[in-house]
């Protein structure tokens, strides 16, 4: 199910939170709704959910005009940050609430329910109380929950935004798996452009109530259409007249590239920071450590730098 966004625009009282957004979402893809808190990416969701209505403009679902269906109409499923579970109502009760309400018989309730509980890897607790789960568990069960009713699409509200970095590191790889299972047309809501990056087909980065770019997560890194993109999306250095990665620049030794100075040097692991003081502006360099010991490096040195041709870059 394709879903599309047409010149929305969302205020409230005077504040302008969704400004003439128009965004296409493909049939059966993953995609990433990023960006800085308060831009309006849990607006444009709640819209796409039929929970907000548009001052102006329309969402269709699958080409139809859904700006005037009802939420429980329009097919969602929805998985919020802070899931509201049932809690007097056990794992398998729980993911077979919406089946039951649609008093779909108990035969295929039951073997609809044990399909989810594998999918999401939750068979051995189907008997537990949500309490008895942990944070990451509880998530998946709020999936399985909102894809009982096969939902023609599946809207994620930062669903792991609650959870500690390595459950969530863990639930995104899953996510990414489960969604190359199942492929209902998921969009979800992310402030972290490592989650999305990792884990979506498109990136669709929002902020202060615009679109500021669309596309694949090599596109947006790659090709950033403007600084705020280029920023958000992973570090970023004035070099000259230029905005660059950390990671595309190279020193050199041989007297070419814009002249600087080393004026302080950090190693963390792998990875070695060098800052450059060149023509009035702080350079940050990331070398790999194989990298730097070649050149040797060292506080004080007198360098070249050279941006690396083909890499992201802005004028600014
Ligand atoms: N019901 C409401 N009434 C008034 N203002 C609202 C309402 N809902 C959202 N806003 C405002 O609209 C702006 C966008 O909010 P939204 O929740 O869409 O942002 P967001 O990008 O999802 O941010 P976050 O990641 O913090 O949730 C915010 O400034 C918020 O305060």
């Amino acid at each position: 199910m394709s879903i599309e966004v047409r010149g929305v625009g969302k205020r409230f009282g005077t504040f302008v939170a969704l400004d003439d957004v128009s965004v296409t979402v493909p049939t059966g893809g993953l995609t990433a709704l990023l960006g800085p808190s308060g831009g309006g990416k849990s607006t444009l969701l709640r819209v796409i959910a039929g929970l907000e209505a548009p001052d102006t403009g329309d969402v269709l679902i699958d080409g139809a005009i859904a700006t005037d269906v009802p939420v429980r109409k329009r097919n969602v499923g929805f998985v919020f940050q802070h899931y509201a579970a049932f809690k007097h109502l056990s794992v398998q009760r729980n993911v077979a609430f919406g089946l039951e309400i649609r008093r779909r018989p108990p035969a295929e309730i039951k073997e609809k329910v044990a399909e989810l509980l594998h999918l999401v890897r939750l068979e051995q607790f189907a008997d537990r109380l949500p309490a008895q789960l942990s944070g990451g568990q509880r998530q998946r069960m709020a999936l399985a929950r909102a894809l009982a009713v096969e939902p023609r699409v599946l809207l994620l509200d930062e669903p792991f935004g609650a959870l500690d970095a390595q459950v969530r590191k863990e639930l995104r790889e899953w996510l990414r798996r489960l969604h190359d299972e199942v492929h209902v047309t998921t969009v979800f809501v992310t402030h972290d452009q490592e989650e999305a990056l990792e884990v979506a087909d498109e990136i669709v980065v929002v902020n202060r109530g615009r679109v500021e770019q669309v596309g694949t997560p090599d596109q947006l890194y790659d090709h950033p259409a403007n600084e705020f993109v280029m920023r958000f999306l992973g570090p970023a250095t004035q070099l000259g007249d230029t905005l660059v990665r950390p990671h595309d620049i190279d020193v050199r030794l041989d007297g070419t590239g814009l002249p600087g100075r080393i004026s302080r040097i950090t190693r963390v692991g792998f990875e070695v920071r060098v800052t450059v003081e060149q023509g009035g502006d702080s350079v940050l360099v990331l070398l790999d450590r194989a990298r730097a010991d070649a050149l040797g490096l060292a506080e004080g040195l007198s360098v070249g730098l050279v941006h690396a041709p083909a890499t992201a870059r802005v004028a600014t």
